[in-house]
């Protein structure tokens, strides 16, 4: 196995800048791109702030920040070197790993508590502190006494809303998450976690009623767009249990984790709801936990009364969160353990045989069996191994783009967010050959080649946008989406699917969003379309890993095509997307 070095979204070009006032060592790594000129600033700015001015501990301040960019939560100094790709001009100036550990540990800014050394780990302080609170939360509400339950209620309840055979994971996983407070659901897509969290909230409702009460419920997701999906998800499950269960949990909402917590508009990291002001809900649902970051598992454990159930549903083979952290992996191995809080649903319910077949061999890693699946000649699953796929990805790509067009002008919003997912074509980058910029350009280009409309303007009917920065006053979030649709007086308005429901905005008042005829996998965790367009860039690509590539597999509901090649697969399938953090550590020791 291979480790990838670099794995987060590319970063944003503004950084590249050199640090103009850097010098030595710094300057060096700076100039070799492997320092951005913010990684060297915050180095400096400690070092004269805690009295350091020690080259090789202002180095490791800088790669700390820079590990906190590309996701990890902490430094590894011992491995530093080895998760830098050596630039073309020659070696760095690495120092030596032991004399380097030392100087740091001894370090003022160690003795200050800006650093933190612990288990052979660097932490810049924040997540340091961050990483210590979310174990310690997590302890203290294992360490609480149970929560009284009414097991012989409970037993029939779970032979009532699972009574079919074949439910024996769900069975069990609503038990450990009745009788504990914390309980870890994961499972792939279609292992029926969200049949588990219907028929738990009906138990745990009945419970309540035990003592004439009635839970309140949070239902919440990291993106508006896995918040509205957990909400109809909910729903749709709910209906088909039986009809005192279904009305237990008639009606419940979903909010986007930001919203759940209370988002101000002063601070991006702090919320309404802390230890000091907790959420009022007996029972808090969070869908989508591997897109948590360690900052706002902090947030949310916070906020969670202890005496409330907390849920954390998720997936843990996907992409981690874009901020620092892997706290559902780390979860789910920090926890692991006959009697822990982890269930896990293994059995996948639904009936795309080869989709499932090629995200498991992804999972296990077995780049073999992904290439059998691969060029198996499915329905599901085709592979597009052409030196140049663009004639062969026009027809449906255009295709696609025409149906949303087509709704657009017939100014039907909701038809034309129906059209977009129905296809998602996915890249790894945002720029290159496979990246998201190019395809825009390109899908704009078939358009107005099918069309005669040169689509001069920015915003056109039928432009598909995602959102990219959370706009409260506005009420939308990073990762919905929207369409642009012709309005009934002939002017373009833009239609977001917001946690809430559609949003009419006039185009001219939304800053914050991009073209969305492709998008990154990083981007689309957290939402699915029938057919998913995969583009995987070549294998010598930083950002080729399993975890990216199953979940873009993952995105697909029944049909997933990948464009690459037998190279870039195996790459992809055997690189890993491994992130340091003392999590999983932390919670075992
Ligand atoms: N034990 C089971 N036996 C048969 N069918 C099941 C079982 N559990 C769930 N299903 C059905 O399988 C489908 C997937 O279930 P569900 O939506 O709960 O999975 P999920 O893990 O939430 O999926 P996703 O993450 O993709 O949304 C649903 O149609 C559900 O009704």
């Amino acid at each position: 196995m291979t480790l990838a070095p670099e794995t987060t979204v590319p970063r944003d070009p503004q950084d590249r800048r050199l640090a103009l006032r850097a010098t030595g060592v710094l300057r060096t790594f700076n100039d070799a791109d492997v320092l951005t000129a913010a990684d060297v600033h915050v180095a400096t700015r400690l070092g004269a702030l805690g009295g350091e001015g020690q080259e090789q501990v202002l180095l490791a301040v800088a790669l700390a920040t820079r590990a906190v960019r590309l996701g990890s939560v902490c430094l590894d100094l011992a491995t530093a070197e080895g998760s830098v790709p050596p630039p073309e001009g020659g070696a760095l100036p690495w120092p030596d790993a032991e004399a380097w550990a030392e100087a740091v540990t001894a370090s003022p800014l160690v003795a200050a508590g800006a650093l933190r050394w612990e288990h052979d780990l660097l932490y810049l302080d924040r997540y340091w502190q961050q990483e210590v609170q979310v174990c310690a939360d997590l302890v203290a509400r294992r360490a609480l006494a149970p929560p009284p339950v009414d097991v012989a209620v409970l037993d029939t309840g779970i032979g009532r809303v699972f009574p079919d055979h074949g439910y024996d994971e769900q069975r069990s996983a609503v038990r450990r998450a009745v009788l504990g407070w914390t309980t870890v659901l994961t499972g792939g897509p279609g292992t029926g976690k969200t049949t588990t969290v219907a028929g738990l909230l009906a138990l745990l409702a009945e419970q309540a009623e035990l003592t004439g009460g009635r839970p309140r419920v949070a239902l919440a997701a990291p993106t508006g767009k896995a918040a509205a999906r957990l909400q109809e998800a909910v729903r749709t499950e709910a209906a088909r249990l039986p009809a005192a269960d279904s009305a237990r949990i008639a009606g419940l909402e979903a909010s986007t984790l930001h919203r759940l917590l209370g988002s101000r508009r002063d601070n991006g990291t702090r919320f309404r709801h802390h230890r000091g002001n907790r959420l009022p809900h007996d029972v808090v649902v969070v869908d989508e936990t591997s897109m948590v970051s360690l900052t706002m598992m902090a947030r949310l454990l916070e906020a969670v009364r202890p005496d409330a159930r907390l849920l954390l549903v998720g997936d843990p083979d996907q992409l981690a969160s874009v901020d620092a952290g892997a706290v559902l992996a780390d979860l789910v191995s920090g926890l692991a353990g006959d009697d822990g809080p982890v269930a896990a649903l293994r059995t996948n319910h639904r009936s795309q045989a080869h989709i499932i077949a090629l995200a498991e061999a992804l999972q296990r890693g077995d780049a073999d069996a992904a290439l059998v699946e691969l060029a198996a000649g499915s329905d599901e699953v085709l592979f597009l191994t052409d030196e140049d796929p663009t004639p062969a990805l026009r027809v449906p790509v255009l295709d696609a783009a025409l149906a949303i067009r087509e709704a657009a002008l017939a100014g039907d919003a909701r038809a034309a967010l129906d059209a977009l997912d129905r296809h998602r074509l996915l890249c790894a980058h945002r720029d290159g050959p496979f990246g998201v910029r190019r395809w825009n350009r390109l899908v704009e280009e078939w358009i107005t080649e099918a069309t005669g409309d040169p689509l001069w303007d920015l915003w056109y009917p039928g432009r598909p946008v995602l959102v990219t920065a959370n706009d409260y006053g506005l009420g939308v979030h990073n990762g919905d989406v929207g369409v642009t649709v012709v309005g009934p007086d002939g002017r373009l308005r833009v239609y977001v699917d917001g946690a809430t429901g559609l949003l009419e905005f006039a185009p001219t008042r939304l800053d914050d969003v991009e073209t969305m005829h492709a998008m990154t996998i990083h981007k689309a965790q957290g939402s699915q379309a029938d057919e998913v367009t995969v583009l995987l860039p070549g294998e010598d690509s930083r950002l080729l890993t399993r975890e990216l590539f199953y979940t873009a597999v993952t995105r697909a509901r029944s049909t997933v095509r990948v464009v690459g090649t037998e190279e870039s697969v195996r790459a992809a399938t055997e690189r890993r997307a491994l992130r340091a953090t003392g999590l999983r550590h932390r919670l075992q020791s």
